[in-house]
């Protein structure tokens, strides 16, 4: 009989693997000279004639960059941004499509000790205000399609446009090509702490706006290891990760992630369609996919046929975002002989929990894996006490016995989530006597839809910008593709009346304000909305009602 653990099972010789000890104490006290992450992540490649990053545009074009074709970009970026007056610790955010520039950028930012930050380009100029607003960027950097939403931006910063050759640099811009051009590719690293920031990520919870998530340099350490141990990418890979790096999965593990390993990524400009994502498997030979369960459950809608070309190329399928569910995992091993595995995290933290590629321990449909080493996961109860196995509770980490954990608090934001040597990550779950997590639901009001974490209060702060609305209630209601949708409840002002066209007057103004992804898919009209006596909404009630009718 197996004995039973008082927590989750601790992971001392997983820890050792990685000799986690000897590369903390080479982040934060380095007497040589601390780190960088553009060192660790290109400098370190350069000089080998190693391939980095296989782009293929919108158009279908592919084009193959060295590590020694990144050094020289984001050397002239880096000296671009000094010669702006960017120093180390600034930041510098990008709002880009999934092209070389974009890796170019990132990489130059963190090469003169900057800090980067990801604006999603579907973010609308709302989300977009906001970031810049709390992030104090000394610089955007954006292309044509974006530029325009900057000129609804309140106090935005300075602008860097990457033009297309027939269009005209909007009047004040720097013309990112032209400045690169004239700037040399060689620049000194500015090296840093392993406490120092060089990320500015945005997270979405119940209450407010969004909020930044420093990212700190020591995060490279649980990068590597996620990439390791739970991709268990290989050398000998040709890695894939969809994910869009406006977003913590996209830049954690598609960009910085497999480029720290000294391993190519591969970016795709155009918008995500089972088809194009098949051709490029097989283009490329992808050995190695990563995204999220609606991609997949969109690849599995595309039939047997689609996926028979595949079939046997790629080696490991990684999963994240939402719970992956178990008709996927039996999809992909019938049809793509692949064997996909469902991978939990967060922007704070990055991934936690996973069914691990590269380790052995037993994988079950249905289970989001075990603790990844390097981090002691446990289940608390209201009171903050661990609970033992069979008992749901919120899914939190054990700060003192993770070496790997590097969230210290939202950015100039109080972090209730940290509190009694624990970080709370709002999701509710239980464990099995072995250790392995299931996933229950979200204790909080924060809606997962197609891997996106929407914040149901900036949906319906947006909603009562239109001049139509009252009041808003926003919640995820379920769906069998995306996981949940976005459902608004709309009370309307006296002189408005509700109808089809309304509502998707509405959806519109939410996907051109705020952004393209967090639109309600659903909208409905109601003449009041479930408050608590001191007149909170009870989004909770509508939500229950929701998934009753939908039972049904
Ligand atoms: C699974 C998908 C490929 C499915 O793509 P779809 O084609 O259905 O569309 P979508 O969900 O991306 O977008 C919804 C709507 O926004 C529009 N849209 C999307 N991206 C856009 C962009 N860049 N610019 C303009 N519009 C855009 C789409 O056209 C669509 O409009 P319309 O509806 O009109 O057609 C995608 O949803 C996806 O990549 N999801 C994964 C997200 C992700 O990376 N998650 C990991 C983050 S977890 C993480 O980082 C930590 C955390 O949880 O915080």
């Amino acid at each position: 009989m197996t004995e039973m653990p008082a927590a989750l099972p601790p992971y001392d010789d997983a820890v050792r693997r990685f000799r986690i000890e000897d590369e903390i104490a080479r982040l934060d006290g380095d007497p040589a000279g601390g780190i960088n992450a553009y060192v660790e992540c290109c400098g370190r490649y350069a000089g080998e004639n190693r391939l980095a990053l296989r782009a293929i545009s919108a158009g279908g074009a592919l084009r193959e960059l060295s590590f020694d074709d990144l050094a020289g970009m984001s050397g002239r970026v880096g000296n671009m941004l000094k010669d702006l007056g960017v120093r180390p610790g600034d930041v510098v955010a990008g709002m880009l499509p999934r092209i070389p520039e974009l890796v170019a950028l990132i990489l130059g930012v963190w090469r003169i000790g900057a800090v980067y930050q990801p604006l999603f380009t579907a973010f609308g100029p709302k989300a977009i205000e906001h970031r810049l607003g709390y992030s104090m960027a000394k610089l955007v950097v954006t292309n044509p399609a974006n530029r325009g939403k900057l000129d609804e931006v309140e106090n935005h910063p300075r602008i860097a446009t990457i033009l297309a050759p027939a269009d005209a640099l909007p009047e004040g811009d720097i013309d990112f090509r032209a400045a690169l051009a004239a700037a040399s590719p060689d620049c000194q690293p500015a090296m840093r702490k392993g406490d120092d920031l060089f990320m500015m990520m945005s997270t979405s919870g119940t209450t407010g706006h969004p909020k930044g998530v420093p990212v700190p340099l020591r995060a490279l350490l649980a990068f590597g290891a996620y990439m390791r141990d739970a991709m268990g990418l290989r050398a000998d890979d040709v890695f894939w990760n969809i994910a869009d790096p406006g977003w913590a999965y996209g830049l954690y593990y598609a960009i910085t992630g497999p480029l720290l390993l000294g391993i190519a990524t591969t970016f795709y400009e155009g918008a995500f369609n089972a088809k194009s994502t098949y051709d490029i498997i097989e283009r490329l030979g992808v050995t190695s996919l990563a995204g999220s369960p609606t991609a997949y459950r969109l690849l599995m809608a595309e039939g047997p046929e689609a996926a028979a070309r595949v079939k046997g190329r790629l080696r490991v399928v990684s999963s994240a975002g939402e719970p992956l569910n178990p008709e996927v995992i039996r999809w992909f091993d019938a049809h793509l002989a692949a064997p996909i595995h469902d991978h939990y995290g967060q922007t704070e933290n990055g991934m936690m929990v996973n069914n691990h590629h590269g380790l052995t321990h037993p994988v079950r449909a249905g289970s989001a894996g075990f603790a990844m080493p390097g981090y002691r996961m446990v289940v608390l109860d209201e009171a903050g006490r661990e609970l033992g196995p069979n008992q749901q509770g919120v899914l939190a980490v054990d700060i003192a016995q993770s070496p790997l954990r590097w969230f210290d608090g939202y950015h100039q934001a109080e972090t209730p989530a940290i509190s009694g040597g624990y970080y709370r990550t709002g999701d509710t779950v239980e464990y099995e006597p072995d250790g392995s997590v299931s996933f229950i639901g979200r204790a909080d009001d924060v809606i997962t839809s197609a891997g996106y974490r929407i914040g149901p209060f900036d949906v319906e702060s947006a909603l009562i910008e239109h001049p139509a609305v009252n009041e808003a209630a926003v919640v995820g209601v379920p769906d069998p593709q995306r996981t949940e949708i976005v459902k608004a409840f709309v009370v309307l002002a006296p002189a408005y009346k509700g109808s089809e066209v309304l509502a998707e007057e509405l959806a519109q103004h939410v996907k051109k304000r705020l952004s393209a992804h967090s639109y309600p898919r659903e909208v409905e009209f109601v003449a009041e909305l479930p408050k608590t006596p001191s007149g909170k909404i009870q989004r909770f009630l509508l939500r229950k009602v929701e998934v009753e009718k939908r039972k049904g």
